[in-house]
């Protein structure tokens, strides 16, 4: 493999022998392979990818797709059926929760043994073993059994070992999503020093803002298979679209994903695709200075309609035109049209605004969280105004809009980064980042 290389995955796959009653699993042994008495079940099937070294990768995938099969046969803890798993250096690993500890040995004595695995001679825990609890926030419970602990405390203790000892590679499974808040930042600022002192990290999350936002790149897992290895924003579309499509058109999407087909409707944009009708429709009238034409997105995505159409997203002034060019500190409404083509119950619009990486930076629902429209009929048409005041920062932004019903399993009709805007710069500013938040100039005094 070659030195750039922190992980090379070639035709990986495992698979389970299912016995459906415990008894075949009997005959299974006593017949000695002159029957079988198991099903077959693939948990990965011809995986293969490179991970190099100092990259951040997220898998990302349904339940039961096969992320964590996968990763058990990365970090050595479950063998493969077939295929070939080659890394470098040193591998930490965060799997199930607690999952490396000896439930009677106490904190400290799971420490050692956890680090004697991870290949640390006992001088060497000893070096960096008060860092390690004080991570951790165990304080004196770390001379007490584990199985004493809280699941939060069990994952902070892991989290710490793992990520105290500067492994080569990091694989972390979703256990991040334990923990309060407070340590899971703690967490990411530590795993983006690692990132940056050049340890390879895989890991799995549901989370669209991590994988956006700390991945290089990412993988789409389903059924099993390597779907797509592609950016993490173009990950985290395809991946909200198949879990949002109605079932019966999930397959010719995995299909078309995996011949790595456009996985926008609009690039290229067909003259009749669902993309250019909805952005000629929001398409205006150029209104002087503050309406750029040539401003629509190419990363739309429009979802399949069950129930709903949003033929028009819009961004208002005060007087009610339509701009795309916005000026800091003023009012605007984003406004959402279409029409009912189904009866539909327990309903509410959205709204949300994004960053260029994808980030969510803010939203709007109405009704607010926990409250619904009761019921709206097919033929309807309906539009929603969210208004708000521009406190983003000078950039470029993207809009995009839904209507959720309880009759659909997932939402009504959704689109993703339905129209674009720039907020125009009013000169130097104190603010960066997304938004000012500025009240009052800052007040500075310097002693004498
Ligand atoms: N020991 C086992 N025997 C049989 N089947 C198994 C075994 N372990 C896992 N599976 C099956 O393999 C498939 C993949 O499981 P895996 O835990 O890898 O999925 P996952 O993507 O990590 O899911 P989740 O997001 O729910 O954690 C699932 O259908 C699961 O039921």
């Amino acid at each position: 493999m070659s030195s750039e290389l922190a992980i090379r995955v070639a035709n990986l796959s495992k698979c389970y022998q299912i016995y459906d009653k415990p008894r075949d699993r009997l005959m299974q042994m006593l017949m000695r392979g002159h029957k079988q008495y198991f099903r077959e079940f693939w948990a990965v099937r011809d995986v293969s990818f490179e991970i190099k070294k100092g990259e951040t990768v997220g898998i990302v995938g349904r339940n039961g797709s096969g992320k964590s099969t996968l990763l058990q046969m990365i970090c050595g803890t479950l063998n493969q059926t077939s295929g070939s798993i080659e890394t470098q250096g040193r591998i930490a690993a965060l799997l199930e929760l607690g999952s490396g500890f000896n439930p009677e040995f106490t904190g400290r004595e799971n420490v050692y043994l956890n680090a004697a695995v991870l290949g640390l001679d006992r001088h060497e825990v000893d070096e960096c073993f008060s860092e390690i609890v004080k991570f951790s926030e165990i304080g004196d419970f770390i001379d007490q059994p584990t199985k004493t602990y809280s699941s939060g405390m069990l994952v902070r203790l892991a989290f710490s070992v793992q990520a105290m000892i500067e492994p080569d590679i990091l694989i972390v499974d979703e256990a991040l999503a334990v923990g309060d808040e407070k340590f899971q930042r703690k967490c990411f600022s530590r795993l983006e020093e690692l990132k940056n002192r050049g340890t390879s990290i895989l890991f799995v999350s549901h989370s669209e803002t991590q994988i956006i936002e700390l991945c290089d790149h990412a993988l789409l897992i389903d059924h099993g298979e390597l779907i797509m290895n592609a950016s993490p924003l173009q990950i985290v579309r395809s991946y909200q679209r198949l879990i949002y499509a109605p079932e019966a058109e999930q397959a010719a999407l995995l299909e078309k994903y995996k011949r790595n087909d456009p996985l926008y409707d609009s690039a290229p944009s067909s003259p009749t695709s669902p993309t250019d009708s909805f952005q000629e429709a929001s398409k205006e009238t150029a209104v002087l200075n503050h309406y750029d034409p040539n401003l629509t997105p190419e990363t739309t995505t429009i979802y399949p309609e069950q129930g709903a159409r949003i033929k028009r997203i819009a961004i208002h002034d005060c007087n009610g035109d339509a701009v795309n060019i916005l000026e800091p500190m003023k009012k605007y409404r984003i406004v959402s049209e279409g029409d009912f083509s189904e009866d539909l119950e327990r309903l509410f619009f959205g709204i949300h605004i994004r960053s260029i990486s994808g980030a969510v930076i803010s939203g709007q629902r109405h009704p607010e969280d926990g409250k619904y429209i009761d019921r709206s009929q097919a033929g309807k048409r309906f539009r929603v105004e969210f208004s708000f005041n521009m406190n983003l920062l000078p950039g470029t932004y993207f809009v995009g809009g839904g209507v959720w019903s309880e009759n659909s399993a997932s939402c009504a009709h959704r689109i993703l980064d339905a129209i674009m805007f720039r907020v125009q710069s009013s000169g130097p500013q104190n603010a960066f980042g997304y938004c000012n938040l500025t009240a009052s100039p800052a007040v500075l005094s310097i002693e004498e």
